[in-house]
């Protein structure tokens, strides 16, 4: 087991919203997070990068509880996280977007980093000199992919990275991530494109109220069952567990 996640309760300052989260996700594995707006996915990938206030409970990576630590050791354990938005330097060119996210790597071969990142995304190498901000919403989503590929993580927490892009854009995203998993890295997506992430992933899991409610591989779960359990937290007739 990569993750696993026992009873995480966390929020923001005084505010509950992940009221006892378990969750166990294995090395290589392509899990999608899915929920109605408000259920605390993004609060989910949040806590587990080290960015949130932690309440209790634990997140074992690897064997050893890493909860409460802080985004820079989540790096240094293999963990990266992709924001929701675009939240690349829009006036810096993709080569010095890269540079930035080298910046944490202590004695990096930046040259040679790039280049790592560069032959998973040629669509970037080609425009390396060029502001971010010039790049399409898909682009611009794939350098904030690049960005934390860079480091090497173990596991990418992904936060809906179609968002405001057009379906297209969202094919060539969903395809690179697709391409990253088959690479050997487990991926942990929230989505609210539900029909795209599960035709990705190969788990999904669902959250309400800030507690799991469902955990099956994609197959065993049907559009209309997961309807009933964002509106209900039930799926009719066979519900796994009770919201
Ligand atoms: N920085 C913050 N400070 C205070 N409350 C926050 C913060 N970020 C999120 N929340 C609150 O936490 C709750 C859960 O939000 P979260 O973004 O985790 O939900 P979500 O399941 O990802 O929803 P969506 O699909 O709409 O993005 C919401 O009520 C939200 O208002």
């Amino acid at each position: 087991m990569e993750l696993e996640i026992n009873n995480l309760r966390a929020g923001y300052g005084h505010l509950d919203i992940l009221h006892g989260v378990d969750l166990k996700i294995r090395h290589g594995e392509f899990v999608t997070l899915l929920g109605p707006n408000g259920a605390g996915k993004s609060t989910l990938l949040k806590s587990l990068f080290g960015m949130t206030t932690h309440k209790g409970g634990t997140i074992r990576w690897k064997g050893k509880d890493i909860a409460g630590q802080r985004p820079l050791a989540m790096l240094s354990h293999g963990i990266a996280y992709v924001p929701q938005g675009r939240c690349n330097f829009q006036l810096m060119s993709i080569d010095e977007n890269l540079e930035m996210a080298a910046y944490t790597i202590k004695d990096g071969d930046l040259k040679g980093e790039r280049e790592y990142v560069y032959d998973l995304f040629p669509i970037l190498r080609k425009r390396r000199n060029e502001f971010a901000g010039n790049l399409s919403g898909g682009e611009q989503q794939l350098l904030e992919m690049a960005m934390a590929v860079l480091r090497r993580p173990e596991i990418l927490l992904v936060d809906e990275p179609s968002v405001g892009l057009s379906p297209q854009a969202i094919t060539l995203v969903f395809n690179e991530l697709k391409r990253l998993h088959q690479g050997g890295r487990t991926i942990l997506l929230v989505e609210q494109n539900t029909r795209k992430a599960m035709a990705a992933a190969e788990r999904a899991v669902v959250l309400r109220l800030g507690k799991v409610i469902w955990d099956s591989p994609v197959a065993e779960l049907s559009p209309a069952d997961l309807g009933e359990l964002f509106m209900t937290g039930r799926r009719a007739e066979h519900a796994q567990t009770a919201a």
